[in-house]
């Protein structure tokens, strides 16, 4: 088994507007994780983000910059005629919020070819996906990912799962929850975010999170809280790991951010705990610069400070 999966939507992104003047960049909640673990793992470990594309010129620019990056697409399929989808940030102080033009985007088509899933995700060290990766797809090619994520686990890959609700993408409320709590039936590691988990469960805390989320089988879960603490409850244990201070000035990308760190310090070796202070020391960095990426760069220098 080697390598990182993770499966998902990247968009073009739209940020650090100055006035009417906007970046461009590519990202995506589980592209964003995917960036960190690239930056944070060792350089020959191989990562593939599994998605379906377009072939208009801003998915072969897509693309050429997963490539400059060290980012594999494993099997995914080029859909003829398709192009990707679109977001911009709005920010209130440094708190981010989001437009979306993505119903007709590529990525949505990815649960299509079976085969070419089944083969992206074949011999993986860790099978990484979330809840909007669930959210963008229609309820049978949900079953078909959730289907193939299953047979990865028993094939030997680690699961690992962000519910990462956003409302909008949903139909309602009950499937949300339906789909997000199949996922995380099958997740080894849950990397939840706490006020996400209040709006869709109503759990009154991060333990209660931590508790669910054990009770349907999870063993590592991380419940994330912004700056507060997060807590790491691995088989019993628990640990609350303090967030680090930043000057933020866009928060897109925080968790996401954390989700790699995490991830990459796990495959690094380093104990759940260990790991969670490395990520939070990533996200603290990332909210610093605008869009979802931080350069690999800067994610390495907070990576390696001693704590
Ligand atoms: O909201 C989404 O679907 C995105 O993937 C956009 C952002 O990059 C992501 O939400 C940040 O977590």
């Amino acid at each position: 088994m080697s390598g990182f999966a993770s499966i998902g939507e990247c968009m073009i992104e739209l940020s650090g507007a100055t006035g009417d003047n906007w970046r461009m960049g590519f990202a995506g909640d589980t592209f964003n994780t995917i960036w960190y673990v690239r930056a944070l793992a060792a350089p020959d470990y191989p990562v593939d983000y599994v998605s379906a594309f377009g072939d208009d010129p801003f998915s072969v620019k897509q693309r050429d910059f997963f490539a400059a990056n060290g980012i594999g697409i494993a099997a995914s399929p080029i859909i003829s005629g398709a192009c990707p989808g679109l977001y911009a940030i709005s920010l209130d102080g440094a708190e981010r919020s989001f437009t979306y033009w993505r119903n007709d985007a590529a990525a949505r088509k990815l649960a299509g070819d079976r085969e070419a899933l089944a083969a992206s995700l074949k011999g993986r060290d860790i099978v990484y996906f979330s809840g909007i990766t669930l959210a963008i797809l229609t309820p049978v090619d949900r079953q078909l990912l959730l289907e193939a994520v299953k047979n990865a686990r028993e094939n030997g890959s680690k699961i690992a799962f962000d519910p990462n609700y956003r409302p909008r993408l949903w139909d309602n409320v009950e499937t949300a929850r339906s789909a997000i709590s199949q996922a995380m039936r099958l997740a080894d590691i849950a990397l939840p975010t706490f006020p996400d988990e209040k709006d869709l469960f109503g759990d009154a805390t991060p333990a209660a999170t931590a508790a669910r989320l054990s009770a349907l089988g999870v063993k590592e879960i991380i419940v994330k809280d912004g700056t507060a603490p997060a807590l790491v409850s691995v088989q019993g244990r628990e640990d609350w790991i303090e967030a680090v201070p930043a000057n933020a000035v866009d928060t897109t990308g925080a968790g996401d951010s954390f989700n790699g760190a995490y991830l990459a310090a796990r495959i690094n070796g380093l104990a759940p705990a260990d790991a969670a202070r490395r990520a939070h020391c990533v996200a603290a960095r990332v909210v610093e610069f605008h869009g979802a990426l931080a350069p690999m760069e800067e994610a390495r220098a907070a990576f390696e400070k001693t704590m």
